[in-house]
């Protein structure tokens, strides 16, 4: 055996590889993994440029574990190397590009994915690493290197009889946990589930049943199927997966059926995007789009992100807009620089376009359904709807295209696009400034009164519910020409929108203070009173939140302030057309019947709205039942 020294100043280098990341080290498998990858798929390319004229022969990677020896072993049938290559790639390129990651990395603990570490990751887990190895070349001879984690190295002839190589892992006493079948089989299905090359590990036995071919006879019971057990080889990977295919060859089960594969436990999706570009840039994938009305954040954060069939993470919160991360699926791009930490990833121009692509992609999806089958796209807006909204407040390209194809929905369940909803209330909705106004609620049971008071009025209202809806309608105020949204409880109805048509008010101007005094006191410091004209028929006694207050609470409130901060405040209108003020109240001689009437009104008011509680719903309660001769 020949000695050498790797080189001077990498003294350092292994105690900082076996440190580094140290929650983070099974990741040296899927270094070495992909090397053996590589090093297969580099002999077929020689094979297809005529440079390598042998046979290939088997390709199959394995994993194999000896718990005596206490060593795991990757073993390709690739192109292999020669000692001079060995020198060259692990000693030099490989220990150099060791070194470059973990000067530049060592504090920076975010690296997307941790590539780049390659080889030598292998000194995270082992105490010494053997390579075995047999290049490609003709009257090649078979190399061993030794390294024991310290500069130095050992080279000499190696015992290897077939083409490739052995990289044998001697682990190190704190790690032969990488000894055990199920945390190897683990860490290959979480890295290698999609390498394009099979990759073995060890066998497994496979259950048969045979029918008895001996026939039945009459009156007795057919025999059992006999039951037949072979040992096959277990292959973890699938090596050609859906991603990676024409899409003209694919039928919706097998996008289904590769959906279950990647989220046993998940509902079926309910539609997808192949995607499939070689420029400017190379990526491919496909996108899912999950039931979303069951809870976003439980759907978050399931995209993969794979680099030529290698998996990477699933915290793709960077490579694609916010939004999108709704989506599950597949990402597979080596344009995507992985060996960069975050923050320069969001910056790095192709991420910037690869983003643009999916976003573009999605939105094309989402118009294609829209336009090729209205009825079905509306049965999908109670789990669309929700991503749509959110692209639309996130992202400006998006929200252009979406314009065309989002769905305002009223209480009586039909939904519109914003153009045929613009149509459909222009006429009636339309205030004094020229603004077209949508009316909403937030809650169709809680404000059942509010929007029959509008609905009556012939007033069409949207049903919002959602809480992405509270910026959706900003968003929508801030983009689109004229238009503004009010909710059901912000005025009365007849204020909802705003016209230039001043009422008649049946009360003198004294009669209106005695009104409005007799509330005051009564409603105290929990909201002002304003006694205003409104339709006869009209409620004597409204509550309102107007609008803008409200969405500066709620605002301040998703800011995380303190609710208590914010004390319910409204207002409350005192209908001075209504017979009813004139007759309970103010043609009431006795003052206690007066303020107790007032009291009733004013009760009935929160009851409609559901804001009577505690003792004043008790005494109403009350009341009510003395007002029925009990
Ligand atoms: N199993 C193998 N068969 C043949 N050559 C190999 C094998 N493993 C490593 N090599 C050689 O050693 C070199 C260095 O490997 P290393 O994993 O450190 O870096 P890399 O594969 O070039 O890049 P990456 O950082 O993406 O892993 C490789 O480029 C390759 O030439």
């Amino acid at each position: 055996m020949q000695k050498g020294n790797i080189s001077v100043q990498t003294e350092n280098i292994f105690p900082i590889i076996k440190k580094f990341l140290y929650s983070d080290q099974e990741i040296f498998l899927r270094e070495l993994v992909s090397n053996a990858v590589d090093a297969t798929s580099k002999l077929k390319t020689l094979n297809r440029k005529g440079e390598f004229a042998g046979e290939i022969g088997e390709e199959t990677i394995d994993i194999m574990i000896d718990k005596e020896a206490k060593t795991l072993t990757i073993r390709d049938r690739g192109i292999g190397m020669t000692k001079e290559e060995v020198e060259k790639y692990l000693n030099q390129v490989a220990l150099s590009s060791a070194q470059d990651f973990v000067d530049k990395y060592q504090d920076d603990a975010s690296i997307i994915g941790h590539f780049g570490l390659g080889f030598y990751s292998a000194f995270m887990v082992a105490d010494k690493v053997e390579v075995q190895t047999l290049s490609w070349q003709e009257n090649a001879e078979p190399v061993h290197w030794i390294c024991k984690g310290d500069p130095s190295y050992e080279i000499g002839e190696g015992n290897r009889d077939f083409r490739g190589t052995d990289i044998i892992l001697h682990m190190s006493e704190d790690c032969e946990q990488y000894l055990e079948d199920d945390e190897i089989e683990g860490l290959l299905n979480k890295y290698a589930s999609f390498l394009a090359v099979p990759i073995r590990f060890g066998t497994k036995t496979e259950t048969t049943y045979e029918e008895s071919d001996v026939a039945v006879i009459e009156g007795e019971e057919k025999p059992e199927p006999k039951k037949i057990e072979t040992e096959v080889d277990n292959i973890v990977n699938n090596t050609n997966p859906l991603w990676k295919k024409n899409p003209a060859e694919l039928t919706d089960d097998d996008y289904k059926d590769f959906y279950r594969e990647l989220y046993p436990m998940s509902q079926p999706p309910m539609f997808w995007i192949h995607l499939n570009i070689d420029y400017p840039f190379n990526l491919t994938g496909v996108l899912y789009f999950p039931k979303l009305a069951g809870g976003m954040e439980l759907q978050r954060n399931k995209i993969q992100l794979y680099s030529n069939q290698v998996y990477v993470t699933d915290d793709v919160k960077e490579i694609v807009p916010e939004f999108l991360t709704l989506l599950h699926g597949v990402i597979d791009s080596p344009d995507i620089p992985l060996n960069v930490s975050r923050s320069y990833l969001q910056a790095d121009t192709s991420v910037k376009k690869i983003t643009g692509y999916i976003t573009k992609k999605v939105a094309e999806k989402l118009n294609d359904l829209y336009k090729s089958d209205r009825e079905d796209y509306e049965s999908k807006w109670s789990d669309l709807g929700v991503f749509v909204k959110y692209g639309m407040i996130s992202e400006d390209k998006f929200y252009d295209k979406a314009k065309k194809f989002v769905l305002l929905e009223n209480t009586d369940g039909k939904k519109f696009t914003l153009k045929e909803y613009r149509e459909r209330i222009t006429e009636n909705q339309t205030d004094k400034h020229g603004r077209m106004v949508g009316i909403y609620t937030a809650d169709v049971e809680k404000q059942h009164t509010l929007v029959k008071g509008a609905t009556d009025r012939g007033y069409d209202v949207l049903t919002l519910e959602h809480t992405i809806d509270a910026p959706f309608i900003q968003a929508l105020e801030q983009k689109e020409d004229k238009v503004t949204f009010v909710r059901v409880d912000s005025a009365t109805p007849d204020q909802l929108v705003q016209k230039d048509e001043a009422k008649e008010n049946l009360l003198s101007e004294e009669e209106t203070t005695t009104v409005n005094e007799l509330f005051s006191g009564i409603v105290g410091d929990k909201g002002s009173v304003e006694v205003k004209p409104l339709d006869t028929t009209d409620a004597p006694v409204q509550i309102v939140r107007p609008e803008f207050m409200r969405r500066m609470k709620e605002m301040q409130m998703m800011q995380g302030m303190d609710a208590s901060m914010f004390p319910d405040m409204y207002n409350v209108i005192v209908n001075a057309n209504s017979p009813v003020v004139k007759e309970s109240l103010l043609a009431n001689a006795d003052e206690g019947a007066r303020a107790e009437n007032a009291t009733y009104l004013y009760q009935l008011a929160l009851l409609s709205q559901q804001m009577l509680t505690g003792k004043a719903l008790t005494d109403f309660v009350a009341r009510s039942m003395k007002m029925m001769g009990s």
